[in-house]
């Protein structure tokens, strides 16, 4: 009955649209990329690769599907500031000159996202029916909005809230508007949609934050959990978990599906470079 069911999870995820994120062996732990319809976080320790992940995979879903892509732009909505626009330029021309013959030519990738910085999440909350707006109306040569990223939630959590009832309501408010917002958007606009996270120390007794398969999650020699706690852990489908640990000048990075509905837990090695950020095979 069980493996019934998983086939079934299994049939419906290899019928689903998925957009790479740039790199082969990150995708393959993805089962062929990051899915349609459904809210991924990708959560970890700031340096972790958050950022570089969303870059990678704004720039990869305007590819042609038979390359992994979604022939589509993107909204890039982003919460710390400045927005690293250097690195992003630096990472399309990585794209440019590995992909010189399957991105539309003569136009520059940049000019198929669309950046959008936010301050709050009462704002964010406010923008959704413009994002509705623009992911109708918006095209640039053609390619619809296929991916919305925002870079990160839980900026946007960090400081306002305090610990009262009412502060905490407020917050799970706010996190089933967002989440059901994007959701609904994702289902009806066939949208990738990933958000990023960020962890904070483990306190010891407080297990009922752990959600997923790893019994714990370790970065840079810290026992960490994901922020925002179990209220908005239930608001996304699928969570990838990047750590790190650093000796000397040597970093290792590593990426961990921690759950998905449809797949089983995973894990790979990978470096961020100058081009980008990479699976490591066989380590
Ligand atoms: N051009 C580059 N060459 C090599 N490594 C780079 C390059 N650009 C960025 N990195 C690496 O990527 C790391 C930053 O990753 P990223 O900005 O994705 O972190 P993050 O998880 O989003 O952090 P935060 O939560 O603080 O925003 C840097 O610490 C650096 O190690």
């Amino acid at each position: 009955m069980k493996r019934e069911a998983q086939n079934l999870l299994q049939k419906v995820d290899e019928k689903s649209e998925k957009c790479t994120v740039g790199c082969p062996i990150l995708d393959r732990n993805l089962n062929g990329g990051i899915p349609t319809k459904s809210i991924t976080e990708v959560v970890g320790e700031s340096g972790s690769g958050k950022t570089q992940i969303c870059l990678q995979l704004v720039l990869s879903a305007q590819l042609p599907p038979s390359h992994g892509g979604l022939n589509g732009s993107s909204l890039y909505i982003y919460t710390e500031y400045p927005f690293p626009i250097r690195r992003l330029k630096q990472l399309s021309l990585s794209l440019l000159s590995s992909h010189p013959n399957h991105l539309l030519s003569s136009s520059d990738p940049l000019s198929r996202i669309i950046l959008r910085g936010i301050s709050s999440a009462e704002n964010f909350v406010e923008l959704l029916p413009d994002i509705e707006l623009c992911l109708r109306y918006w095209k640039s040569r053609l390619l619809p909005i296929r991916v919305i990223v925002v870079d990160s939630i839980a900026a946007l959590f960090r400081s306002e809230f305090g610990n009262c009832c009412f502060d905490l309501k407020r917050r799970s408010s706010l996190f089933f508007k967002i989440s059901g917002g994007l959701k609904l958007l994702a289902e009806r606009f066939g949208l990738v949609v990933v958000v990023t996270n960020q962890v904070v120390d483990f306190i010891e007794g407080n297990e009922s934050v752990r959600i997923g398969n790893f019994s714990e999650l370790c970065s840079s020699g810290r026992r960490v959990c994901p922020a925002l706690g179990i209220s908005w852990a239930n608001c996304v489908n699928s969570r990838i978990f990047l750590s790190k640990d650093q000796t000397g000048i040597k970093i290792t990075r590593f990426s961990s599906l921690l759950f998905a509905p449809h797949l089983p837990l995973s894990s790979s090695q990978f470096v961020i470079t100058e081009k980008g950020l990479f699976g490591v095979e066989n380590v």
